[in-house]
């Protein structure tokens, strides 16, 4: 079974790679949506896969290290892409949350990637 937990933040960025003119050279900003999935068995005593509010708690960390901030100025997000971003949470929730199965980035309404570990 498969459960998620969303989560919202604020943030500023622009891509550094992109073609002259583009748009998104240009310093602007999104309210991030990371959706945090996680992928066990359901506990027959508990009824869950695992409680949200722990997601969440092992979520928030991040969280904090995002919202609000200008993304290029943080370390492995010189050049933060969806794609890039996704695989940066990846890393660092993993190691405290072994069931994590993808995450999700949505930068806009209709745009964002999901990351499975490879
Ligand atoms: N594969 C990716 N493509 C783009 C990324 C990305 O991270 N990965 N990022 C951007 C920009 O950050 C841009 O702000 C978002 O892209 P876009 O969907 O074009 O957003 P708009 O809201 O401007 O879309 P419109 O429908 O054209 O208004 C670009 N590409
Ligand atoms: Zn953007």
């Amino acid at each position: 079974m498969e459960i998620f937990r969303e989560f919202c933040f604020e943030a500023a960025h622009r891509l550094p790679n992109v073609p002259e003119g583009h748009k998104c050279a240009r310093l602007h900003g999104h309210s991030y949506r990371v959706i945090v999935h996680v992928e066990a068995p359901v506990d027959p005593d508990a009824g869950w896969v695992m409680d949200f509010g722990d997601v969440k708690r092992v979520f928030r960390p991040i969280e904090d290290q995002l919202d609000h901030y200008y993304l290029n100025e943080i370390p492995g997000l010189e050049n933060p892409t969806s794609e890039i971003l996704a695989q940066w949470i990846w890393t660092r929730l993993q190691p405290d949350l072994p069931a994590l199965s993808a995450v999700t980035v949505r930068e806009t309404c209709t745009s964002g990637c999901t990351y499975r570990g490879m």
